[in-house]
Parts: structure tokens; C-alpha cells; sequence
């Protein structure tokens, strides 16, 4: 599915806080594939050393996800063999100005794709719910657990009735 490349046109666009984020052009079916994140694979000991404050553009296949009403509450979360992080700081796709909603209209998943006689994992994002065009494109960035008391946490701005005040 993820294979076909992208079908819809992205926008980056400034948002009303003054960051980017993302939208499409034309509409976005409920479950279509939208996009992989792309960027480069780097180990636990790498995001160490990176620490918080030096990079706003890693994926974390190891956060907690709040469960999405679209699946049932006994769905299990996809499995993933080994956690994965990705690093979208220097090099990217359109998915590195995907900005954090505790009301998102997109989810992510794992995909193997084989590759040279190995399998290798990928992150591919679908829509939640049919998105219309110009709508933000938004995804759970997660919770750290356990939350350290030190954690950094960035003060939310989606603005959902449902927002959590902060994404970490
Ligand atoms: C992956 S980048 C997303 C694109 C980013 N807005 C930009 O201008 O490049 C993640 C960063 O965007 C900002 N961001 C994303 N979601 C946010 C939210 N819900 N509230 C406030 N800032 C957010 C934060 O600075 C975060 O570290």
C-alpha cells in the first residue's frame, strides 16, 4: 500500500503559532495511506546524545499511544519488532512538519519491507477519519512512559477539546 508513493498534494504552510505544519490539497480518504516518515535510522545511544533540546524531529516508535476510537478498545497495537528511531532533522520528507494533536486526524504503523534478503521496518501514516482538503494533518506524538520528573515537555497548542496541555 505505502509502495505506491505519494497521491496527494502537500502543503507546508505557516500555522497560527508561526510553526510549520502540513495539509493537502485534495481530500484523504478514511484509512488511505498518506506518507512514510522518512529520515535517518539512529540508535537508542544516538537519541542519548542528541537529548531533547537538539533535535524536534525524531519519531519514537517507543511512546504510548492513547487508544483511537476508530478501532475497538480490545484492539491490540501493532507490533514492532525492535523500537525504531528516526531522525527527520537533515534529511526528509514532508512528514517532518507533522505537528503533534491530541485530537489527530492521522495515525501511524509499522510496515516490514523486504530489502535485499532483510526486512526492514518503516513507519507509514494513514488518515483517522476522512480529512478534506486543507484540513491540518496531525498525528499523537505520544506519551513518554514512564514520565521522568525531569521530562521536558512542550506546551501544547492544538487547541482540541480534548488537548493534554503538552506533548513530549
Ligand atoms: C516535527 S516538528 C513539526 C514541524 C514544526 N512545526 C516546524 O515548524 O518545523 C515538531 C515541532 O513542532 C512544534 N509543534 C508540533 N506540534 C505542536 C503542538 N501541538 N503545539 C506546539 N508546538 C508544536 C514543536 O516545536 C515541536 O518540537
Amino acid at each position: 500500500m505505502s509502495q505506491g508513493g505519494l497521491k496527494v498534494r502537500f502543503e507546508v504552510f505557516r500555522t497560527k503559532d508561526g510553526g510549520w505544519g502540513l495539509r493537502s490539497w485534495d481530500p484523504i480518504r478514511a484509512g488511505a495511506f498518506i506518507c512514510e516518515y522518512a529520515g535517518e535510522v539512529i540508535d537508542n545511544a544516538r537519541v542519548e546524545e542528541l537529548g531533547e533540546n537538539e533535535d524536534d524531529y525524531i519519531f519514537y516508535s517507543t511512546r504510548v499511544y492513547q487508544q483511537l476510537e476508530i478501532f475497538p478498545s480490545d484492539t491490540e497495537a501493532p507490533k514492532i519488532p525492535h523500537p525504531l528511531y528516526i531522525t527527520a532533522k537533515d534529511v526528509g520528507n514532508v512528514s517532518r512538519f507533522m505537528n503533534h494533536s491530541c485530537s489527530p486526524t492521522v495515525f501511524w504503523r509499522p510496515i516490514l519491507r523486504e530489502n535485499k534478503n532483510q526486512c526492514d521496518l518503516h513507519i507509514a501514516f494513514h488518515a483517522i477519519r476522512h480529512i478534506p482538503p486543507m484540513m491540518e494533518l496531525t498525528f499523537d506524538y505520544g506519551t513518554v512512559v514512564p514520565l521522568k520528573a525531569d521530562q521536558k515537555k512542550n506546551k501544547c497548542l492544538c487547541e482540541s477539546e480534548k488537548c493534554r496541555g503538552y506533548f513530549c
